[in-house]
């Protein structure tokens, strides 16, 4: 069942929406008649004529010098082989995908229905004039070998057959560090490579240039060893081909130092691996599975230094490691091409990365305490962050240093600089985020576990280790839905309130006690209690959950009005606020407040400011709030620009240190100049606000929606602010991934109280001065 379940959530996650996982975005504004006429004809004739005179200018006027073409013709898909071009494409889409998120490259993927090596080259010569690289990839051995020489010799940009030489770069830099930790020299060391294909026999090659003996590596394929005395050897294998006597792969692991394989699943066993000499490295980098499981692996011996070239388990020995940066530094310096030097560069920076002490982002990326060099951490995560300027800025100067470099980079600090900002943006924070809940996960109580996207988003966030979900509902129920759509919940609590006698007795006595002077029998709160938002945020209040989510199928009055009366505000806060994070292209930007308060006094304005500004501090953002109006700093006398005018004058007066400022217009608060140009007095002169906060309910909830479903950016929230203990309601329908998301923000949330963040200020309040 797993395994259905896990095949059908790649399929949905390559199909829904828009089918793929690329698009192509405008980088210039088009909404005007004037706009389009920049674009296109008329004046697109201006840049085509710069560029007929000057070639050269297609760097300064186009996309090319960012742009790579990943280009396949499908007979080598990862270990899947030759499925030709267009069951290639995912994998290409995906590339494209890693290119841009790594290292803000942008990709057309191209799947070739060529495997003809002549008509292939001169296919791929043809692109030149539109791409700034060209990456090769998953086309088989021996063409590509051909075919990746060819195309170097006539091609005036970076060619590089990722399969062959992002490989070997990565498992070299690996291999290097395996060999310290295992105190083998490389000069000494008895290799066994399995595969004789694009990947292996360039890795093989490599490792020598690096100090390995020819003498002493020994490849199989899947006729067993390569000996010189095999008839009709290509000349790639011949290169390798062995005088030992040896036939099979068995055979060849006895008391080898290293295995590397480059093959396909499942053709290594545990006693072959025990044969082999003490303290050996293991490289099973077979995709999507490896030579021999990682399990069976490290079970097999105590002694050795496994890694395979997946993401789900330590050691990923895998070429995204490399591709993206390599190309980055490449572009970058417009080099002509990717030299040996540049490779070697790669390997030297990625091998001392992973001997570097690792940022806590890196840690909290993968659940770790403490990730440090060593056997289960010979290579640097994907998901570190310093690739883009270690390896990148490492290829640049190889590049320079050897000549082959068009453009030379003399301000290295503006260049590092420039690289970091590249992994800007609004899935970063949300990375960052998600890999800040992983690092702690939480109790989080579903008040509707009887909801198929509940039961859902429950899967993801159990599997992501965001959150320990705990469902309430009936049993029988919840289980028919996790049968008849194959999720996976085992192991997970199912509590069903009506099966819970003293569970009920103990909330509702405790609700009673709260509310008895507000209105509220015994009879009426055991009543109450049969609600699951009762039950749930009582089961937060007595500490048996840590956070509730509910919301999706009730109105966000009713789900809220249970969490006030059992949890309550916190200290000093007497009325909540809602707030979402917008992930907008400029960056996470927070509106507030969008759900609860509908017409706030000039005092309430206040203290949902320093509400806010307390909430986004904790995503380790500095808060620059501006206030919202239709007028700018007096410009209109409305009742609404005063309202929002005096709010801001006590906030300048009681809160100096708070970096706020208002009545202003939201394109004055979001603008990188108008602000600056027309009042440069402003507290927010420097640089655009962060955190929006609305006059009134209608006009931030109006704001968010249209952003929301005008596509310009994804709505993270509502976050409720001002609870004792995490309560969280998603909007009325909402999507699996909204979900999620607010699990993930509940988990955050849930850390925060929990480390005793004491309010440094109360938030909606009027207690202030008592604090
Ligand atoms: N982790 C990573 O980053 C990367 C992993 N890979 C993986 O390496 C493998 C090979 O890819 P690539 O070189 O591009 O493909 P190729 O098609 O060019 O080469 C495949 C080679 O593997 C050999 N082979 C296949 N099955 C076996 C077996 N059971 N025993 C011995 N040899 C076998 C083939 O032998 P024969 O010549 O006899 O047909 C061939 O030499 C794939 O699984 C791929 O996923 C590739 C690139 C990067
Ligand atoms: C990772 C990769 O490129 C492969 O397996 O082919
Ligand atoms: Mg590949």
């Amino acid at each position: 069942m797993s395994k259905i379940n896990r095949k059908q959530d790649a399929l949905d996650y390559h199909s829904q929406g828009r089918p793929g996982k690329i698009e192509v975005i405008p980088t210039k504004p088009t909404n005007s008649q004037r706009d389009l006429a920049l674009a296109y004809s008329p004046g697109v004739a201006e840049p085509c004529l710069k560029i007929a005179d000057h070639k050269e200018d297609v760097y300064k006027y186009t996309a090319k010098g960012n742009l790579v073409a990943v280009i396949s013709n499908g007979t080598a898909v990862l270990g899947l082989g030759n499925i030709g071009p267009e069951a290639s494409k995912p994998v290409m889409e995906g590339k494209g995908l890693l290119f841009k998120i790594f290292a803000d490259i942008d990709v057309f993927d191209l799947e070739l229905d060529a495997t003809n090596v002549d008509e292939f080259v001169s296919i791929v010569k043809a692109l030149e004039p539109t791409f700034g690289g060209v990456n090769l990839e998953d086309i088989k051995a021996p063409e590509c070998f051909e075919i990746e020489r060819r195309l170097k010799e006539v091609m005036n940009i970076p060619v590089m057959h990722d399969d062959q030489h992002g490989t070997a770069i990565i498992s070299a830099a690996a291999l290097l560090n395996a060999c310290e930790l295992q105190k083998k020299k490389i000069a000494q060391i008895k290799i066994v490579v399995n595969g004789a294909g694009a990947a292996a026999i360039s890795c093989s090659r490599l490792y020598i240039s690096l100090g390995a003996k020819k003498e002493n590596l020994v490849m199989c394929d899947r006729s067993g060893v390569i000996r010189n005395t095999r008839e009709n050897l290509d000349p790639t294998k011949a290169e390798f081909a062995t005088a030992r006597n040896l036939s099979t792969l068995a055979e060849a692991l006895k008391d080898a130092d290293v295995f590397i394989g480059l093959s396909s699943a499942d053709c290594v066993t545990a006693e072959m691996l025990k044969s082999m000499a003490r303290n050996p490295i293991v490289f099973a980098m077979a995709n999507p599975n490896p030579e021999i499981a990682y399990e069976l692996a490290v079970s097999s011996r105590k002694d050795l230094i496994m890694a395979t070239g997946r993401s789900d388990y330590p050691n990923q020995v895998n070429n995204v490691l490399g591709f993206p940066y390599i190309f980055r530094g490449a572009l970058d310096v417009r080099a002509t091409g990717i030299n040996e030097p540049m490779k070697i560069a790669a390997v030297r920076a990625i091998a001392e990365l992973a001997k570097k002490s690792v940022p806590e982002a890196v840690n909290m990326a993968y659940n770790e305490r403490n990730i440090k060099f060593g056997k289960e951490y010979i290579i640097p995560k994907p998901m570190d962050s310093r690739l883009i300027t270690n390896v990148s800025m490492a290829v640049a100067k190889a590049a320079i240093d050897s000549g082959i470099a068009r453009k030379i980079i003399t301000d290295w600090d503006a260049y590092a600089e420039e690289l970091k900002q590249r992994l800007g943006g609004d899935d970063a924070i949300m990375r960052a985020i998600t890999n800040k809940a992983k690092s702690d996960p939480k109790r989080v109580v579903f008040a509707e576990a009887d909801n198929y996207k509940i039961l859902k988003a429950a899967q993801i966030v159990k599997d992501e280790n965001i959150a320990i979900p705990i469902l309430l509902g009936n049993k029988e129920v919840i289980q028919q839905i996790i049968e008849e759509t194959a999720l996976e919940l085992e192991g997970v609590l199912i509590i069903d309130p009506f099966q819970e006698p003293e569970r009920m007795a103990k909330y509702s006595e405790s609700l009673y006690q709260k509310r008895q002077r507000k209105g509220i029998t015994l009879f009426e709160a055991t009543k109450l209690m049969r609600d699951r938002n009762y039950f749930g945020s009582s089961m937060v209040e007595f500490g048996e959950a840590d956070a509730m989510i509910s919301g999706l199928t009730k109105n966000y009055a009713s789900t809220i009005k249970p969490a006030l009366q059992i949890i309550g505000t916190e200290a000093g806060v007497n009325r909540v606020a809602g707030m979402y994070m917008m992930m907008t292209k400029k960056g996470p930007v927070f509106f507030g407040d969008t759900t609860v308060n509908v017409d706030p006094t000039v005092q309430e304005l206040v203290d949902l400011t320093l509400l806010l500004e307390r909430s986004v501090a904790k995503f380790n953002i500095q808060p620059r709030i501006a206030l919202l109006s239709y007028s700018n700093f007096g410009s209109n006398d409305g009742v609404v620009p005063q309202k929002v005018r005096q709010a801001v004058k006590i906030l300048h007066d009681k809160h100096p240190e708070i970096l706020v400022d208002g009545e202003m217009q939201a394109n004055f608060a979001i603008s990188n100049s108008l602000l600056k140009d027309n009042f440069p007095f402003s507290r927010l002169a420097e640089s655009p606000a962060n955190t929006l906060v609305f006059p009134n309910l209608e006009s931030g909830n109006i704001a968010y929606k249209l952003l929301q479903e005008l596509g310009e950016a994804e709505a993270v929230g509502p976050i409720l602010l001002g609870l004792k203990k995490p309560v969280h309601i998603v909007q009325l329908g909402s999507s699996v991934r909204e979900i999620v998301n607010m699990v993930t923000i509940a988990v955050l949330d849930v850390q925060g109280k929990q480390a005793g963040a004491k309010p440094k200020r109360t938030g909606l309040l009027r207690k202030t001065s008592k604090e």
